[in-house]
């Protein structure tokens, strides 16, 4: 006994030694790598952040993703910064919409803390008193729309990408504060026309009907007409412009507000469906055999 004693005594100093050598760091970090990113910041001279989705293959929208973009916009608030501009990794995707497979035989808690820090992220972009463009570098069907709408400007990369809120084409409505979105951008008689359809949109069809405010040939140019944009604002009162955002949003502001327990509701009720989880499960299946 007193052997063992002695012989763990020894290893447990060797180790708290070892602790602080560089070796030993190496070796840690070697077997607990970081997990990647799933969005990026990089903040400008001027400053401006450009916050990148970076979730391939398509940056759909799972619960790590979205509580990271959350934090994001507010680390940018606290920081000050003087705009945002979201954007994608992908070369054709801007983001695939929510992540299907946190809706599909989903656990209760996990499905709840999706919704819940969907309706969060989606608030503080909303809602941010910085200035925010969305930079559309793909298609962005569904949540990827959703995330767009609720910039201020939408500069999208054309003409070969789609933008909708496909919802009802998938046999679902989309949540009301989703439709909000659709209306603040084009108006109720447009938002209803694409909403019952379920429509996608070509880069030229959208720029017809206000739901996107440019086309652009690349990313690059996508990106400048953003900090153009954003530029505008150096010389808005910043209160007035806070105040202004806050009060011309005030309904999707007060639907979120008022009705995000009733709305997670809603959404768990409808999910666990059997034949909505038949659905989802047919769609995955779909969109692997369509490769
Ligand atoms: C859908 C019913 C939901 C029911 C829940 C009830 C209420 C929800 C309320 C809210 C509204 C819902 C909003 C949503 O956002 S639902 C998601 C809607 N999104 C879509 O329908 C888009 C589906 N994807 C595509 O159309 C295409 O992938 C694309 C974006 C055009 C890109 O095409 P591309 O050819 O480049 O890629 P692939 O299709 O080959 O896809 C690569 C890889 O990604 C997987 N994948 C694609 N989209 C999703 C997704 N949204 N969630 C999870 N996974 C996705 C795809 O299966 C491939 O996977 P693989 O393993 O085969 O490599």
């Amino acid at each position: 006994m007193a052997v063992v004693c002695r012989n763990l005594r020894a290893f447990a100093q060797k180790t708290s030694s070892l602790r602080c050598t560089p070796n030993f760091l190496r070796l840690y970090s070697q077997s607990k790598p970081a997990p990647p990113k799933l969005v990026t910041v990089d903040v400008d001279k001027a400053g401006v952040a450009t916050v990148t989705l970076d979730r391939p293959p398509v940056n759909s929208l799972n619960t790590g993703l979205l509580e990271e973009l959350g934090v994001a916009i507010k680390d940018l608030e606290a920081n000050k910064t003087r705009g945002i501009i979201l954007t994608s990794s992908s070369n054709s995707v801007f983001s695939a919409g929510l992540d299907i497979l946190e809706m599909y035989e989903p656990k209760k808690q996990n499905l709840s803390l999706f919704w819940t820090t969907l309706q969060n992220t989606w608030l503080s972009l909303y809602r941010t008193s910085i200035p925010t463009v969305a930079a559309i570098n793909g298609h962005a069907p569904a949540g990827g729309c959703l995330l767009a709408l609720s910039c201020e400007y939408r500069v999208m990369v054309g003409p070969k990408f789609t933008i909708g809120l496909n919802e009802t084409q998938l046999g679902i409505v989309a949540p009301q504060w989703f439709m909000i979105c659709m209306k603040d951008a084009v108006g109720r008689r447009q938002a209803e026309m694409a909403l019952t359809a379920g429509k996608m949109f070509s880069t030229q069809e959208a720029l017809n009907i206000g739901l996107i405010d440019k086309m652009v040939s690349n990313k690059e140019e996508a990106i400048a007409e953003a900090q153009k944009f954003i530029a505008q604002f150096a010389k808005i009162p910043p209160l007035a412009r806070r105040m202004t955002k806050e009060s011309i949003r005030q309904e999707g502001i007060k639907y979120m507000e008022e009705n995000a327990i009733d709305d997670l509701k809603a959404f768990m009720d409808l999910v666990v469906q059997p034949n909505i989880q038949k659905g989802l499960g047919m769609y995955l299946e779909a969109m692997k055999k369509s490769k």
